[in-house]
């Protein structure tokens, strides 16, 4: 299995300051050991692997030369971040990575002076390193603002907003693009292609050579200092003006695992630049790890593997994951109905339409990681008379939060919003949890909201979006394995706003919305062991809500329980907004709720994450007996 490394020169560095007293021919050695590092590291913990690899000889030369934590160095999404935390610091916590308790997958401001900015959604850096440029300029004790930012994550709307407001106001500032011609899945896009031109036309010896000291080779900002604004439009020889059209000087392309050629470069940008400056890194992602490399995705991320052979350790499991039964149950409406197409925002595989790809080529858009735009391009083709299926994480859905009021709900436009990775998500923490969605979905008129209980009831859920046309709606079903139940041989579409009884019981109902139904259960048998079982039933609908079906509970019940796998401001809510207003309260009628606390769960595992919570099956059992006035023992 995993073989910790021998790394003379690593254990030599505690910090990046110690990179100071090392030679170019040390640095060199430096990223060898760094790299087989990573790979020993990410083997016991899995993680994403393929991004680190590839930026491990830019980790060394952005410490060598800039001068962490005084200088900023910024990475984008932060999910190549592993080499980065193993120089600052961090070195002895590396094999707790994403477990918990243990360092964050991302980089994470409150972990570390060396994460300047904490990241996990893509496309932030340079809006980030902008605002400490400002900064700097007005006084406050920082140094340089650097951002690290993949061609995948340059797509990203907000990457160009920062770059336009940065050319705007012309401070130093350096973006070091990292090439890798690759996001999860291939680059999507004119971007992509521009970028490729680039290298193609302007070979990388040419920069070897600026970088060995042929200063006049360099864009002529950087031979003179401050006259940028003429010279801005020339660059070098090979080009690169769109990026000059936004206000940089453009340097490159640079190979990016070649030492030799990107710390002249930097030490001499360091020295000389005074603007805005982008430099074009070409790496290879998962490079040095076979294993990774061959990977399509160059191993953009891995359970834990075996180091000599890559293989990876997997959970057995006989459930299908949600996210393969929403792909597939939409494959077949789709055979059905010809207007219905698919939407992703550079998650094909996460979001499991590649299974539509593969089906319906024409009808499947990958429209790169631009979620807003996911949003709105859904709602010119549901304007147009299509069925758009919009399938998108519940935590980079909230990117979309304007447009799915603006453009689709205000309009009443029909978009069907297929919101994976619901709840808490597990490894990769805070940042990627789907916690909000409930709330920020069924606030706005019009939007029929549901979750999915199991993977049948998705099934039905997708085709109850298939079949509603007369106004948005959305529903959510959480990462990973369903829980194996029977599945249908077809979708039957559910009728709008009815939930269902799932078990009779007495004294208190509890109204589950989501994937806490099977906790909800066990729960029930435990209590059922006390002679207390109460009822249980599945809301699937925040919006429209059940209102019958909850009156019908309170008619029968001495008290509603409800639980949902979101934060505060979402079913639970919504129910208790009703009861209030119904009057049952002044009757005294009790009710409460489970919700995600009120603070952001550090990555675990699901389950630890939700016993954090408080919503698994002991706490469930817990509320009720508390609701009933059981007094139970404290467990130890
Ligand atoms: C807003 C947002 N959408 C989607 C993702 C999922 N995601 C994480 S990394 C990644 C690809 C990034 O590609 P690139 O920037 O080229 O970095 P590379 O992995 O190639 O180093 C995507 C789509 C995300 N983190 N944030
Ligand atoms: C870094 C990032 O945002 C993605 O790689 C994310 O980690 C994918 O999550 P899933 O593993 O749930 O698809
Ligand atoms: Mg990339």
């Amino acid at each position: 299995m995993s073989e910790t490394p021998k790394t003379p020169i690593l254990d030599r560095v505690q910090l990046p300051s110690d990179l100071k007293a090392l030679t170019d021919r040390e640095l060199r050695k430096l990223a060898e050991e760094l790299r087989a590092e990573t790979v020993s590291a990410v083997s016991v913990t899995g993680g994403h692997l393929g991004a680190g690899l590839g930026v491990v000889e830019l980790t060394v030369a952005l410490h060598a030369v800039f001068d962490a934590p005084r200088d900023k160095i910024i990475w984008d999404v932060g999910h190549q971040c592993y080499p980065h935390k193993i120089l600052t610091g961090r070195r002895d916590r590396i094999r707790t990575l994403r477990t918990k308790g243990g360092l964050s997958g991302f980089t994470k401001r409150s972990e570390s002076p060396y994460d300047p900015f904490g990241a996990g959604h893509s496309s932030t850096s340079i809006s980030a390193a902008v605002g400490f440029a400002a900064a700097r300029e007005l006084g406050a004790p920082t140094g340089d603002a650097i951002a690290v930012i993949g061609d995948g994550a340059m797509t990203g709307g907000m990457a160009f907003e920062a770059m336009n407001h940065a050319g705007h106001l012309g401070k130093r500032l350096f973006v070091v693009l990292n090439d890798n011609e690759m996001s999860i899945a291939p680059p999507v896009g004119a971007l992509s292609t521009y970028l490729t031109r680039l290298y193609a036309e302007g070979p990388m010896q040419d920069l070897k050579a600026v970088a060995k000291g042929a200063v006049s080779l360099l864009p002529e900002t950087l031979q003179e200092g401050a006259r940028r604004a003429k010279e801005m439009l020339k660059g070098m020889a090979v080009g690169g003006t769109l990026f000059e059209a936004l206000g940089f000087t453009y340097v490159g392309p640079v190979d990016g695992h070649d030492l030799d050629a990107l710390l002249p470069l930097l030490r001499m940008l360091k020295a000389r630049a005074t603007g805005p400056v982008l430099i074009h890194v070409l790496t290879k992602k998962g490079k040095g790890y076979a294993p990774a490399e061959s990977r399509p995705d160059g191993g953009h991320a891995t359970n834990r593997f075996d180091v000599a052979t890559g293989v990876q350790v997997k959970a057995p499991s006989n459930a299908p994951s949600y996210t393969r039964v929403f792909a597939e149950s939409l494959v077949k409406e789709a055979a059905r109905d010809e207007k219905i197409v698919a939407v992703t925002a550079a998650m094909p595989e996460g979001t499991g339409l590649n299974l539509f790809a593969e089906r319906f080529p024409r009808r499947c858009f990958d429209v790169g990681i631009a979620e807003q735009h996911a949003v709105t391009f859904s709602a010119g083709l549901a304007a147009a008379g299509m069925k758009p299926f919009c399938a998108i994480y519940s935590t980079f859905l909230q990117r979309g939060y304007d447009q799915i009021v603006h453009d689709v709900a205000v309009q009443r436009l029909p978009v069907r919003f297929a919101i994976d990775r619901a709840g808490l998500v597990g490894a990769d923490g805070a940042t990627h949890a789907g916690s909000f969605d409930i709330g920020f979905m069924s606030s706005l008129p019009g939007m029929v909201v549901m979750a999915a209980a199991d993977e049948a009831e998705l099934v039905h859920m997708v085709a109850t979006a298939a079949a509603h046309d007369e106004g948005p709606i959305a529903f959510r079903y959480p990462r990973g394995e369903g829980m194996g139940v029977e599945m249908p041989e077809a979708g039957v579409p559910l009728e709008i706003g009815k939930g269902r009884i799932v078990a009779e019981g007495a004294r208190v109902a509890i109204l589950s919305y989501g994937t806490r139904l099977a906790e909800v259960l066990k729960a029930r048998e435990a209590l059922a062991a006390r002679g207390l079982a109460p009822t249980v039933a599945d809301a699937r609908f925040v919006k429209p809500l059940d209102t019958d079906l909850i009156l019908r509970l309170v008619a029968e019940h001495e008290a509603i329980l409800t639980i949902e796998e979101g934060a505060i401001g979402g079913f639970g809510s919504h129910v208790a907004q009703f009861l209030a207003e119904s009057g049952v309260f002044d009757r005294g009628f009790r009710f409460r709720s489970m919700v995600l606390p009120d603070t952001f769960i550090d990555h675990a595992s699901p389950e630890d994450m939700y016993r954090s919570a408080g919503m698994n099956a002991p706490e469930i059992e817990a509320k009720v007996l508390d609701l009933l006035g059981v007094a139970v023992a404290k467990r130890a």
